[in-house]
């Protein structure tokens, strides 16, 4: 089930920025030569998250799922100076891709790319303060990646979870399958949380912005 139809889509990206040419030819490449090309944010969500990020100017941002950098590049847009990304990729193979396509943007030396499971990258690196997280790695272990990095973000910071929708079947009585259960659960357990402020955006797959208290 898809929760956008494509006229929607269509709309929706002719009335907004238009995709800045490097992430055009990242989508492009992705799509050539990377398998589930769909996992990449694209164009409406991208624009998205570099609008968040602008509108934070944030100092640190930490991503988890690098895939082949579409999102990094477009929240390292909005790094305030000196800010800096980190973004996490426990796929090795990807490392030359992601170099590529980095170095057509003017962004690549604020973003630095650890390779690892996200778990234990997190344990490795003291970051505090953080002002934006993405989780966009592993689905099943989104609510463990929210427990381990919320002490570490700000007060007034952002963590962002995509594909809380899945595709429209969280509200969708008749699919019981894990990975629907697991955002099901992840949503019930973000919306009791009260050291949290929360709100389903329903883009493309469904994002899930949280703002610490
Ligand atoms: C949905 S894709 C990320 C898409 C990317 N954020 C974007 O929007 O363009 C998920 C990525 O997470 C990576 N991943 C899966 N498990 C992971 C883990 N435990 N730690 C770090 N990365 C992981 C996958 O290899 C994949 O590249």
């Amino acid at each position: 089930m898809e929760i956008f139809n494509p006229s929607l889509i269509n709309y929706l990206e002719n009335h907004t920025d238009n995709e800045p040419e490097a992430l055009k030819k990242i989508n492009r490449n992705t799509h050539l030569k990377v398998l589930k090309p769909n996992m990449l944010s694209g164009h409406y969500q991208g624009r998205l998250l570099s609008m968040l990020s602008k509108m934070m100017q944030p100092k640190l941002i930490v991503e988890l799922g690098t895939y082949t950098g579409y999102s990094a590049i477009c929240l390292a847009e909005g790094l305030a100076e000196g800010g800096i990304l980190h973004t996490i990729e426990v796929n090795h193979e990807m490392e030359e891709m992601i170099n590529s396509h980095l170095k057509l943007t003017n962004v690549e030396k604020k973003i630095n790319v650890h390779f690892g499971a996200a778990e234990q990258i997190i344990a490795q690196n003291n970051w505090q303060n953080i002002d934006i997280v993405f989780i966009d790695a592993d689905k099943k272990n989104n609510f463990t990646y929210f427990e381990l990095l919320i002490d570490k973000v700000r007060s007034g910071g952002l963590l962002i979870i995509d594909n809380v929708l899945w595709k429209g079947k969280v509200y969708d009585a008749h699919q019981n399958d894990a990975d629907t259960e697991s955002f099901r659960k992840l949503n019930e357990q973000i919306a009791v949380d009260t050291r949290v402020e929360k709100l389903i955006l329903p883009v493309r797959d469904g994002l899930l912005l949280i703002r610490k208290k």
